[in-house]
């Protein structure tokens, strides 16, 4: 049974209770670029109490720098090395995990936020926002040319998908000898600015489909975005609480890597997929409405 979360003293024991605060993005602090109400005030308790805070997002669409302007943008505080986007755990993931050789290249499906990602590890790559790729001719596979180096397919997030990005992708993936099948994740929906729109699990199911094959999966509920974070910062799970609106990525997350969990209501989740009889098999420990109801705990 979840804690729902409701009165100052409740919120005050809960920033005592917790040294690092892990917070989802998308649906928890903004849609796409509003901000939701009082998340900059909330940010700036939890660092006047001494709080370390770290920013978990499954969104590909961009790099660590990139969010860094975003952050810059809205004017919320905060560090590149506070930031971890799937992006960058994919990018980790290829040249530290995986181990790509250097001769061999990634094709892209998805977003700059990638291509920035998969550069800074020194992963070589093609398709992505490559106008070539980016086409609305029809896709004719007597005039592709095979590239035999490319021994990866990455997909997340692309508002630019289309028939040419999966077919090459698919010749990839069914005619390169071992090439792997990568996603950033496999979030369903995204919660933008104006309201729901296909997440990038979307993006990657009509390949899935095509090659009746799962791909790897890196960002939440996956650890190996746990395992990026582990790599670059100290914490203790027991004292590490992980906040978001998703409950088969954010909650997942934090319960697969022993964290305690806070779910908002700002985004994918709402009341009846916590309550009633359809509710989920995932239960957070803590619910509130939004995360701008910490305010009410006060600054020290
Ligand atoms: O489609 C996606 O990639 C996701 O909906 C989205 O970006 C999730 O981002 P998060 O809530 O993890 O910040
Ligand atoms: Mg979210």
């Amino acid at each position: 049974m979840s804690i729902r979360l409701s009165s100052p003293e409740q919120y005050d024991a809960l920033i005592d209770k917790y040294d690092t605060w892990m917070f989802d993005c998308d649906g928890v602090l903004w849609h796409g670029d509003r901000l939701i109400d009082g998340a900059i005030d909330m940010l700036h308790i939890l660092r006047s109490r001494k709080k370390t805070i770290l920013f978990v997002t499954n969104n590909a669409s961009k790099s660590r720098k990139s969010y860094k302007g975003k952050f810059d943008q809205l004017g919320v505080v905060a560090s590149v090395d506070e930031i971890f986007g799937s992006a960058y755990a994919s990018a980790v993931y290829i040249s530290s995990v995986m181990k790509l050789p250097k001769d061999k290249k990634v094709y892209v499906i998805g977003m700059s936020g990638i291509e920035e990602e998969l550069r800074e590890e020194g992963v070589s790559f093609i398709g992505g926002t490559d106008p070539a790729d980016c086409t609305v001719e029809p896709f004719s596979l007597a005039n592709f040319t095979l590239d035999p180096t490319v021994g990866a397919v990455l997909c997340g997030l692309d508002v630019h998908v289309n028939y040419t990005k999966i077919s090459k992708a698919f010749q990839y993936l069914t005619r390169n000898p071992g090439c792997q099948f990568l996603v950033t994740n496999e979030d369903s929906t995204y919660p933008s600015a104006d309201g729901l729109l296909p997440g990038a699990g979307a993006i990657s199911a009509p390949l899935r489909f095509a090659l009746d094959r799962d791909p790897i999966s890196i960002g939440k509920p996956a650890t190996t975005m746990l395992d990026c974070i582990k790599a670059k910062v100290n914490f203790d799970p027991k004292r590490t609480i992980m906040v978001g609106d998703r409950l088969n990525t954010d909650i997942l997350f934090g319960q697969g890597g022993g964290l305690s969990t806070l779910l908002v209501l700002t985004g994918i989740t709402s009341e009846k997929d916590i309550t009633g009889p359809n509710a989920s098999s995932i239960v957070p420990d803590y619910v509130t409405q939004s995360i701008g109801d910490l305010r009410a705990a006060g600054s020290p």
